[in-house]
């Protein structure tokens, strides 16, 4: 029997030791060369990328600690590849390193924050990262506007909805056409009404408010459109609101004296205590745990599914869902031939007889109808909340709103879906257009794919997953953004460089003060293409109407600066960590 160091050895153990240096010197190089993503030829990337298996995960890691998004990350690559060049770009936020100093996350996002920044001569418009295993980790960073706008309407054969995507949805709503690959649409639903119920009721609840504020008060406005978000999009989905503001404003009127909000002087801060009902805070609790940040979201899923409270969350809503569908096809059978006329919710709408929805099942129903309140209720709100900011800092167009929707009569009777249409309203629709520019509701968009292909002349094999990054793209001169000279941006000068960081609706209108849509093409906030933003309509719809509710009754007092900054936090949109109104009654 062999021996090792006077061990006697079994013939198994020698044939494992002999191994050993083989597995060593080249199974495990070659499974880790596997496994590592391998950048693409020609699209510049990170240094990070060297750690092994997690190649730009550890960079990014270290950057969320500091309370940062990991959108925030992608823009400060993609910023860093434009304004700095290959070199500089590959060493940018490198474990929190630049050029040998250390810097924190935020200081060196602050670099981009400069005005006047040089695009590098070598930006192409293009840059890759590395997160996780495999080449099938790898993620192209697009920014070229005219390549961005051919892949999402275009190219739609050869780019489709991204696995990241599909990953994140699919454990909550997996028939819902968000989780779903590009098919045939399955919906026909269609919106030209107008819900004023919800807009009125938030009007009604800020004069309640409004009553208590003593002198320099305000308050905190987030939550408050979170709930018209969510009353709008249930009335639109089942034609029955969650109905928050009228318990909320019944709550408020018959609150006691004693339990009123404080106003004393030196509390600037006035709350409103209350507790929204069940089927909302159900539908929150399922929603609020979309796994948008896990790097294994369907595990994550797994994991809550396990938790009896997401168990309970989820069975209360399917089965206030399948309640309303129920009852919609009642409502269906009654109506008989004037069914068509008379649907004005979407369930009712997709219960119609027109070919395509027919076909959908209950269960498919159900997501396409819990994707509305997913996809269309905190999007809203968050864009609103960031509104109400950027109209308190100006008031002049506060002021100038005031005076158009005035002029249209809007003051003295009610508004109907023409009453503010973009020809009727063009300074309405300029600051709505503004506002969701600036709000970076979707930080961005991703597709994948479907076979090897080019973009702005580089290869990018099957599987490769592509991002777009839509808010940054709205803020940054077009011509930073191209990949070549061949881009160029509206030649007007509202259009240019640093203005396009401030909040400038006159920016949206013709000489003639007429909207012009066809000026803002980075602006791209609800996607574009088939697979773009299904309820776009309803959702410019909403904000016009709130927009001009809030309007025509207050006026936005500014925020002292101490409680008003950008900072945001980060979940299915950007939501302001300080968002307080204080409106005051003209
Ligand atoms: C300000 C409000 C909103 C913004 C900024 C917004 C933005 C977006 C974006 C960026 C996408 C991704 C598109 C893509 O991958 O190319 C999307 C998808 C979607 N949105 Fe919206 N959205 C808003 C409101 C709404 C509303 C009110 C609804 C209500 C029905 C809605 C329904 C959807 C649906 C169903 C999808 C998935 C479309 C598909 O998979 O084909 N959104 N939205």
């Amino acid at each position: 029997m062999p021996e090792l160091m006077g061990i006697s050895l079994s013939s198994t153990q020698t044939l494992t030791i002999a191994l050993l240096p083989l597995l060593y010197f080249l199974v495990l190089p070659l499974l880790l060369r596997i496994l590592t993503p391998q950048p693409l030829p020609g699209i510049p990337y990170r240094k990070g990328r060297q750690f092994p298996i997690i190649g730009d995960g550890l960079d990014a890691g270290k950057w969320l600690t500091e309370q940062t998004t990991i959108t925030q990350w992608f823009d400060g690559v993609i910023q860093a590849f434009m304004y700095t060049g290959p070199e500089k770009g590959a060493e940018w936020g490198v474990l929190g390193r630049k050029g040998g100093e250390e810097m924190s996350a935020n200081e060196m996002m602050q670099d981009f924050e400069k005005d006047g920044l040089e695009r590098s001569e070598r930006w192409e418009g293009i840059c890759q990262m590395m997160f996780g295993l495999g080449n099938g980790a790898r993620q192209v960073l697009v920014t070229d506007v005219h390549e961005i706008h051919n892949i999402l309407t275009k190219r739609t054969a050869e780019f489709e909805r991204a696995d990241v995507t599909i990953n994140v949805f699919s454990g909550i709503l997996p028939l819902g056409q968000i989780a779903l690959k590009t098919a045939p649409p399955t919906s026909a639903w269609s919106y030209n009404d107008i819900k004023v119920a919800a807009a009125n009721n938030l009007v009604k609840l800020w004069h309640l408010k409004t009553e208590t504020l003593g002198e320099g008060q305000f308050f905190e406005s987030s939550e408050d459109l979170m709930y018209f978000a969510s009353d709008a999009i249930t009335d639109i989905a089942f034609g029955k609101g969650y109905n928050l503001l009228p318990e909320y404003i019944q709550s408020l009127s018959s609150a006691s004296p004693s339990s009123a909000p404080s106003s004393n002087q030196t509390n600037q801060i006035v709350e409103f205590p209350y507790n929204p009902n069940a089927m909302y805070h159900a539908t929150e609790g399922l929603l609020n745990t979309l796994p948008l940040f896990s790097a294994f979201p369907k595990f994550s899923i797994f994991l809550q599914s396990l938790q009896p409270k997401w168990r309970s969350d989820k069975r209360l809503v399917h089965a206030f869902i399948y309640e309303q569908i129920a009852e919609a096809r009642e409502r269906s059978i009654a109506r008989g031939d004037e069914r068509a006329e008379l649907a004005d919710s979407a369930i009712d709408q997709a219960l119609l007889k027109d070919g395509t929805v027919d076909a959908l099942s209950e269960p498919e129903l159900r997501d396409e109808v819990l994707l509305f309140l997913a996809a269309g209720q905190e999007t809203t709100a968050r864009t609103l909340s960031w509104g109400m900011k950027m109209l308190a800092r100006a008031p002049d167009v506060q002021k100038r709103l005031k005076k158009e929707l005035t002029d249209a009569g809007l003051l003295e009777r009610e508004m109907t879906y023409h009453d503010l249409l973009a020809d009727k309203v063009p300074y309405l629709e300029a600051t709505a257009n503004e506002i969701l520019r600036l709000a970076g509701t979707a930080a961005g968009v991703s597709r994948i794919a479907t076979r090897d292909t080019t973009v702005l002349g580089k290869h990018i094999p099957k599987g490769t997953t592509l991002y777009m990054p839509l808010t940054l793209m709205a803020t940054l001169p077009m011509e930073d953004l191209a990949g070549d000279a061949h881009a160029v941006g509206p030649s007007d000068a509202k259009w240019r460089g640093a203005t396009l960081k401030q909040f400038m609706p006159d920016r949206w209108l013709d000489d003639d003060g007429q909207f012009d849509a066809s000026v803002g093409v980075q602006s791209l906030p609800f996607s574009a293409g088939q697979r773009g933003c299904f309820g776009k309509a309803l959702a410019i719809l909403e904000l016009k109407t709130m927009l001009a509710k809030i309007n025509l009754a207050f006026f936005l007092d500014s925020i002292p600066a101490e409680h008003d900054n950008d900072e945001f936090v980060e979940f299915v949109s950007r939501k302001p960590k300080l968002a307080y109104v204080r409106p005051v009654p003209w």
